[in-house]
């Protein structure tokens, strides 16, 4: 049976080391010292290997923000209620939110996407719909969803982004947002890290001392009732996960099989990153690390995934904020390799060594 996502795994490759070979040589020939853009000149050599182009092209951009709610909310994990999920998706809609002003400085779409938000929203507004179903199940006490939903939602999320792809898409930002997610992606993090509960879980909107301990017994026992095996992503992602995480997964499985560098954002997101690259081990070379998220795991997941946060601004927001500013600065690097004169070109004297 050639499902979606068994064809799209099969679609992944490794990066065009050519490519990446002509970036490098003509970084070194542009008018400064050797290596002097330092991590910029890194993320234009991948970006080359990842669009397979001597010189990546970034203009067309998105940030895929993904919804969905939370049965896990029941045991108390944080202070907002649950309808902020659903009156958040309408101002992302409406341009209200931190994620759109960040998205029109630096000119890209936000997609926003029903995962799974347990709420009503109006019908006709410009919100993609793969609902999976009303909130996931409360994850303290059995699994979060079927194994059959989990993959739906990997699978729903590589249809909307191969759709933003047949649109024009050079780069991809992802982005979250569902009231309690900070605790099935703490309980994904300790799961998939090897790393205790209380190492990697935070204060996600805002808890107290005591609430946060509370957190961490919540998390502590949804592994303990659940057992996921670490090593298998739908396993992980059916028992502890968020029809939203699944939906982020499936755009970073759906963005690397078409050769389409993707921005991972926060610790939502990185947990995400965290079941595709469980799933999908080749899609990580496709992967950039927006920001460091404030929450304490996701260093740690940034250390398993073997990937270097852009920026470090002290976010602590989702929607695809930390992504948006890692697009700007690997839209940058790009334009750099592009449009830099050479010494040849500039008629600058080249360093005698
Ligand atoms: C007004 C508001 C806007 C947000 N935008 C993103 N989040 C972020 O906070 C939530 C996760 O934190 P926790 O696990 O503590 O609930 C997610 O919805 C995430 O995207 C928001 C949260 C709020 C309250
Ligand atoms: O890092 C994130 O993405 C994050 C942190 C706290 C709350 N919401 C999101």
């Amino acid at each position: 049976m050639t499902t979606l996502l068994n064809k799209t795994l099969a679609a992944i490759k490794p990066l065009d080391k050519n490519a990446m070979e002509k970036a490098a040589a003509r970084q070194d020939i542009l008018i400064k010292p050797q290596g002097a853009l330092g991590r910029l000149e890194e993320i234009s050599i991948r970006l080359a290997g990842i669009q397979r182009k001597a010189i990546p092209v970034i203009k067309n951009k998105a940030i895929i923000t993904m919804a969905g709610d939370h049965g896990v909310v029941a045991e108390k994990v944080g202070n907002f209620p649950q309808e902020v999920t659903p009156q958040m998706v309408l101002n992302f809609v409406h341009g209200g939110a931190a994620i759109n002003v960040i998205s029109r400085q630096i000119g890209a779409r936000v997609v926003v996407v029903n995962m799974g938000v347990a709420g009503d929203l109006p019908a006709n507004i410009p919100v993609v719909n793969k609902l999976v179903a009303r909130g996931t199940k409360n994850l303290a006490r059995g699994p979060a969803m079927t194994e059959a939903q989990a993959i739906q939602s990997i699978e729903a999320g590589i249809e909307v982004v191969n759709s933003e792809i047949d649109k024009g898409l050079d780069i991809v930002g992802t982005g979250d947002m569902g009231i309690g997610n900070t605790t099935p992606s703490a309980a994904i993090c300790a799961v998939m890290t090897g790393q205790s509960v209380a190492k990697v879980t935070g204060r996600g909107t805002g808890v107290s001392d005591e609430q946060l301990q509370h957190k961490i017994e919540v998390i502590e026992r949804a592994i303990a009732v659940n057992k996921p095996d670490p090593k298998n992503g739908i396993d992980v992602l059916a028992k502890l996960g968020g029809f939203e995480i699944g939906g982020i997964a499936g755009v970073i499985i759906g963005a690397a099989a078409r050769g389409v560098p993707v921005v991972v954002d926060g610790f939502i997101s990185g947990a995400a990153a965290l079941i595709a690259e469980a799933i999908a081990p080749q899609s990580r070379e496709y992967m950039f690390l927006g920001h460091l998220s404030v929450e304490p795991g996701h260093k740690i997941m940034a250390d398993k995934l073997g990937l270097k946060p852009i920026v470090t601004l002290d976010l602590r927001l989702g929607e695809g904020t930390g992504a948006a500013i890692g697009i700007f600065i690997a839209e940058t690097s790009a334009k750099i390799l592009a449009e830099m004169a050479t010494f040849g070109e500039a008629g600058v004297s080249e360093s005698k060594e």
